[in-house]
Protein backbone atom coordinates (compact mmCIF):
# COMPACT_ATOMS: atom_id res chain seq x y z
CA UNK A 1 0.00 0.00 0.00
CA UNK A 2 2.96 2.16 1.04
CA UNK A 3 6.09 2.25 0.11
CA UNK A 4 9.46 4.71 0.79
CA UNK A 5 12.43 4.17 -0.39
CA UNK A 6 15.72 5.52 0.42
CA UNK A 7 13.94 8.57 1.87
CA UNK A 8 15.76 11.49 3.78
CA UNK A 9 14.27 14.30 5.19
CA UNK A 10 16.27 17.12 7.13
CA UNK A 11 14.47 20.18 8.97
CA UNK A 12 18.02 22.83 8.78
CA UNK A 13 20.87 20.51 10.78
CA UNK A 14 18.42 18.05 12.11
CA UNK A 15 18.30 14.93 10.06
CA UNK A 16 14.44 13.67 10.57
CA UNK A 17 14.92 10.50 8.07
CA UNK A 18 17.76 8.95 7.32
CA UNK A 19 17.68 6.33 3.93
CA UNK A 20 14.25 5.15 5.32
CA UNK A 21 13.36 1.90 3.27
CA UNK A 22 9.89 0.74 4.43
CA UNK A 23 7.12 -1.39 2.58
CA UNK A 24 3.52 -1.01 4.52
CA UNK A 25 1.46 -4.41 3.45
CA UNK A 26 -1.97 -3.68 2.42
CA UNK A 27 -4.70 -5.03 4.59
CA UNK A 28 -1.95 -5.08 7.83
CA UNK A 29 -1.74 -3.17 11.12
CA UNK A 30 1.78 -1.47 11.30
CA UNK A 31 2.65 0.42 13.99
CA UNK A 32 5.86 2.86 14.10
CA UNK A 33 7.52 3.06 17.52
CA UNK A 34 10.63 4.18 18.28
CA UNK A 35 12.26 7.16 20.90
CA UNK A 36 11.07 10.93 20.83
CA UNK A 37 12.63 12.42 18.00
CA UNK A 38 13.16 9.29 16.19
CA UNK A 39 11.09 10.24 12.90
CA UNK A 40 7.87 8.76 13.48
CA UNK A 41 5.66 11.31 12.70
CA UNK A 42 7.82 12.34 9.86
CA UNK A 43 7.07 9.31 8.04
CA UNK A 44 3.49 9.49 8.89
CA UNK A 45 3.03 12.93 7.50
CA UNK A 46 4.83 12.04 4.54
CA UNK A 47 2.40 9.14 3.64
CA UNK A 48 -0.10 11.48 3.45
CA UNK A 49 1.97 13.96 1.91
CA UNK A 50 2.03 16.96 4.58
CA UNK A 51 6.00 16.71 4.09
CA UNK A 52 8.10 15.48 1.02
CA UNK A 53 11.53 14.05 0.96
CA UNK A 54 14.69 15.72 0.54
CA UNK A 55 15.96 12.41 -1.33
CA UNK A 56 13.55 9.16 -2.19
CA UNK A 57 10.13 8.30 -2.87
CA UNK A 58 7.50 7.51 -1.84
CA UNK A 59 4.70 5.38 -3.20
CA UNK A 60 0.98 4.89 -2.31
CA UNK A 61 -0.72 2.13 -4.12
CA UNK A 62 2.16 1.77 -6.41
CA UNK A 63 1.99 5.42 -7.88
CA UNK A 64 4.47 7.96 -6.41
CA UNK A 65 2.45 10.79 -4.65
CA UNK A 66 2.29 13.45 -6.53
CA UNK A 67 1.65 17.26 -5.25
CA UNK A 68 -1.21 17.75 -8.02
CA UNK A 69 -2.85 14.08 -7.29
CA UNK A 70 -2.91 14.80 -3.63
CA UNK A 71 -6.64 15.80 -3.21
CA UNK A 72 -7.77 12.36 -4.73
CA UNK A 73 -5.42 10.31 -2.97
CA UNK A 74 -5.65 12.06 0.46
CA UNK A 75 -9.73 10.87 -0.11
CA UNK A 76 -8.23 7.44 0.21
CA UNK A 77 -6.83 7.89 3.77
CA UNK A 78 -8.05 8.91 7.07
CA UNK A 79 -6.07 10.71 8.98
CA UNK A 80 -6.19 10.80 13.51
CA UNK A 81 -3.60 13.03 15.00
CA UNK A 82 -4.05 13.34 19.00
CA UNK A 83 -6.90 14.59 20.53
CA UNK A 84 -8.78 14.15 17.04
CA UNK A 85 -7.65 17.43 15.45
CA UNK A 86 -10.64 18.86 15.83
CA UNK A 87 -12.02 22.22 14.44
CA UNK A 88 -13.06 23.84 17.48
CA UNK A 89 -15.54 26.01 16.19
CA UNK A 90 -17.47 23.14 14.59
CA UNK A 91 -19.76 21.06 16.27
CA UNK A 92 -18.55 17.36 16.35
CA UNK A 93 -20.87 15.93 13.86
CA UNK A 94 -19.68 19.10 11.47
CA UNK A 95 -16.45 18.53 11.91
CA UNK A 96 -16.72 14.67 11.18
CA UNK A 97 -19.20 15.60 7.91
CA UNK A 98 -16.72 18.27 6.78
CA UNK A 99 -14.91 16.41 4.04
CA UNK A 100 -18.37 14.57 3.05
CA UNK A 101 -20.31 18.12 3.03
CA UNK A 102 -17.53 19.63 0.71
CA UNK A 103 -17.79 16.75 -1.70
CA UNK A 104 -21.54 17.22 -2.20
CA UNK A 105 -22.85 14.36 -0.57
CA UNK A 106 -26.95 15.11 0.40
CA UNK A 107 -28.18 15.88 3.38
CA UNK A 108 -29.21 12.33 4.56
CA UNK A 109 -26.72 10.48 3.08
CA UNK A 110 -24.39 12.13 5.62
CA UNK A 111 -26.65 11.88 8.22
CA UNK A 112 -26.99 7.98 7.86
CA UNK A 113 -23.28 7.59 7.51
CA UNK A 114 -23.16 9.68 10.97
CA UNK A 115 -25.03 7.16 12.59
CA UNK A 116 -23.86 4.26 11.74
CA UNK A 117 -19.80 5.44 12.90
CA UNK A 118 -21.20 6.77 15.83
CA UNK A 119 -22.62 3.32 16.52
CA UNK A 120 -19.05 1.77 15.47
CA UNK A 121 -17.23 3.99 17.51
CA UNK A 122 -19.15 3.61 20.27
CA UNK A 123 -19.95 7.61 20.20
CA UNK A 124 -23.72 8.55 21.81
CA UNK A 125 -25.52 10.21 18.75
CA UNK A 126 -26.48 13.33 20.80
CA UNK A 127 -22.46 13.65 21.40
CA UNK A 128 -22.05 15.12 17.47
CA UNK A 129 -24.37 18.10 18.51
CA UNK A 130 -21.53 19.23 20.91
CA UNK A 131 -18.44 21.43 20.43
CA UNK A 132 -15.20 19.56 21.02
CA UNK A 133 -14.15 21.23 24.23
CA UNK A 134 -17.73 19.83 25.59
CA UNK A 135 -16.88 16.66 25.15
CA UNK A 136 -14.37 14.55 26.88
CA UNK A 137 -11.03 13.34 25.31
CA UNK A 138 -12.23 10.05 24.74
CA UNK A 139 -15.17 11.30 23.11
CA UNK A 140 -12.51 13.58 21.14
CA UNK A 141 -10.44 10.95 19.70
CA UNK A 142 -13.99 8.78 19.12
CA UNK A 143 -14.92 11.59 16.48
CA UNK A 144 -11.99 11.90 15.54
CA UNK A 145 -12.23 8.57 14.05
CA UNK A 146 -15.85 8.87 12.97
CA UNK A 147 -14.20 11.42 10.26
CA UNK A 148 -11.21 9.90 9.27
CA UNK A 149 -13.86 6.77 8.27
CA UNK A 150 -16.63 9.15 6.99
CA UNK A 151 -15.43 8.41 3.47
CA UNK A 152 -14.64 5.05 4.03
CA UNK A 153 -11.12 5.40 3.25
CA UNK A 154 -8.89 1.71 2.47
CA UNK A 155 -6.22 3.24 4.45
CA UNK A 156 -6.19 4.67 8.25
CA UNK A 157 -3.08 6.35 9.58
CA UNK A 158 -2.99 6.96 13.22
CA UNK A 159 -0.78 9.40 15.55
CA UNK A 160 -0.95 8.81 18.47
CA UNK A 161 -4.96 8.34 18.88
CA UNK A 162 -4.82 7.21 22.65
CA UNK A 163 -1.52 9.33 24.08
CA UNK A 164 -3.46 12.01 26.30
CA UNK A 165 -6.22 9.55 27.49
CA UNK A 166 -6.54 8.48 31.13
CA UNK A 167 -5.77 4.77 31.53
CA UNK A 168 -9.17 2.72 32.09
CA UNK A 169 -10.49 4.05 28.63
CA UNK A 170 -6.98 3.87 27.00
CA UNK A 171 -7.49 0.29 27.76
CA UNK A 172 -11.21 0.12 27.10
CA UNK A 173 -10.61 1.64 23.35
CA UNK A 174 -7.64 -0.03 22.92
CA UNK A 175 -9.80 -3.37 22.66
CA UNK A 176 -12.53 -1.25 20.85
CA UNK A 177 -10.29 -0.65 17.96
CA UNK A 178 -8.80 -3.77 17.85
CA UNK A 179 -12.23 -4.95 17.41
CA UNK A 180 -12.71 -2.09 14.87
CA UNK A 181 -9.77 -2.94 12.77
CA UNK A 182 -10.36 -6.37 12.43
CA UNK A 183 -14.13 -5.48 11.30
CA UNK A 184 -12.92 -3.22 8.50
CA UNK A 185 -9.72 -4.94 7.28
CA UNK A 186 -8.55 -1.68 6.37
CA UNK A 187 -5.02 -0.78 5.96
CA UNK A 188 -3.69 0.78 9.48
CA UNK A 189 -0.65 2.61 10.28
CA UNK A 190 -0.40 4.10 13.81
CA UNK A 191 2.46 5.81 15.79
CA UNK A 192 2.67 4.77 19.53
CA UNK A 193 4.89 5.18 22.37
CA UNK A 194 3.46 2.40 24.00
CA UNK A 195 5.53 -0.93 22.95
CA UNK A 196 2.59 -2.79 24.56
CA UNK A 197 -0.27 -1.02 22.83
CA UNK A 198 1.93 -1.31 19.31
CA UNK A 199 1.59 -5.43 19.96
CA UNK A 200 -1.95 -5.38 20.74
CA UNK A 201 -2.85 -3.34 18.09
CA UNK A 202 -0.71 -4.03 15.20
CA UNK A 203 0.58 -7.24 13.51
CA UNK A 204 3.77 -5.95 12.43
CA UNK A 205 6.01 -3.16 14.49
CA UNK A 206 9.35 -1.18 12.89
CA UNK A 207 11.20 0.45 15.44
CA UNK A 208 12.98 3.97 14.32
CA UNK A 209 15.95 5.69 15.87
CA UNK A 210 17.16 9.00 14.78
CA UNK A 211 15.98 8.61 11.66
CA UNK A 212 16.32 5.09 10.59
CA UNK A 213 14.89 2.12 10.59
CA UNK A 214 16.31 -0.07 13.40
CA UNK A 215 14.24 -3.62 12.86
CA UNK A 216 11.00 -3.89 11.36
CA UNK A 217 8.65 -7.31 12.45
CA UNK A 218 6.21 -9.26 14.59
CA UNK A 219 6.27 -7.95 18.13
CA UNK A 220 7.28 -11.72 18.85
CA UNK A 221 10.63 -10.93 16.25
CA UNK A 222 11.60 -7.88 17.70
CA UNK A 223 11.27 -9.30 21.32
CA UNK A 224 13.07 -12.80 20.21
CA UNK A 225 15.16 -11.64 17.75
CA UNK A 226 16.61 -8.04 18.14
CA UNK A 227 18.20 -7.26 15.77
CA UNK A 228 20.73 -5.17 18.14
CA UNK A 229 21.08 -4.14 21.63
CA UNK A 230 19.05 -1.20 21.72
CA UNK A 231 15.69 -3.54 20.40
CA UNK A 232 15.81 -5.30 23.96
CA UNK A 233 16.59 -1.99 25.43
CA UNK A 234 13.40 0.01 23.70
CA UNK A 235 11.44 -3.10 24.27
CA UNK A 236 12.09 -3.00 28.21
CA UNK A 237 12.54 0.19 29.08
CA UNK A 238 8.42 0.28 29.97
CA UNK A 239 8.48 -0.30 34.01
CA UNK A 240 5.80 -2.86 34.69
CA UNK A 241 4.08 -2.24 37.70
CA UNK A 242 4.84 -6.40 39.50
CA UNK A 243 8.93 -5.34 39.11
CA UNK A 244 7.94 -1.82 41.48
CA UNK A 245 6.39 -3.86 44.38
N1 LIG B 1 8.59 21.04 11.27
C1 LIG B 1 9.77 20.74 11.84
N2 LIG B 1 10.75 21.65 11.93
C2 LIG B 1 11.95 21.33 12.46
N3 LIG B 1 12.27 20.13 12.95
C3 LIG B 1 11.33 19.18 12.90
C4 LIG B 1 10.02 19.42 12.35
N4 LIG B 1 9.30 18.28 12.42
C5 LIG B 1 10.11 17.37 13.00
N5 LIG B 1 11.32 17.91 13.29
C6 LIG B 1 12.46 17.21 13.89
O1 LIG B 1 12.64 15.99 13.18
C7 LIG B 1 12.94 14.92 14.07
C8 LIG B 1 11.89 13.84 13.92
O2 LIG B 1 10.63 14.35 14.39
P1 LIG B 1 9.33 13.46 14.51
O3 LIG B 1 8.24 14.34 15.00
O4 LIG B 1 9.12 12.72 13.26
O5 LIG B 1 9.76 12.44 15.65
P2 LIG B 1 8.87 11.43 16.48
O6 LIG B 1 9.59 10.14 16.47
O7 LIG B 1 7.47 11.44 15.98
O8 LIG B 1 8.96 12.10 17.92
P3 LIG B 1 7.90 12.12 19.13
O9 LIG B 1 7.81 10.72 19.62
O10 LIG B 1 8.57 13.01 20.14
O11 LIG B 1 6.62 12.66 18.62
C9 LIG B 1 13.01 15.55 15.47
O12 LIG B 1 14.35 15.85 15.76
C10 LIG B 1 12.20 16.80 15.34
O13 LIG B 1 12.63 17.78 16.25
Amino acid sequence: MFTLAGVDKRYGSTVALDGVDLHIAAGHRTALIGPSGAGKSTVLRMLIGLEWPDRGQVRFDGEPLRRDALLEQRRRIGYVIQEGGLFPHLSAGDNAALLARTLGWPRERIRERLEALSTLCQLPVDALQRFPAELSGGQRQRVGLVRALMLDPPVLLLDEPLGALDPVIRHDLQAQMRELFARLGKTVVMVTHDVAEAAYLADTLVLLRAGRVVQEGSARALHDAPAEPFVREFLQAQRSLEACL
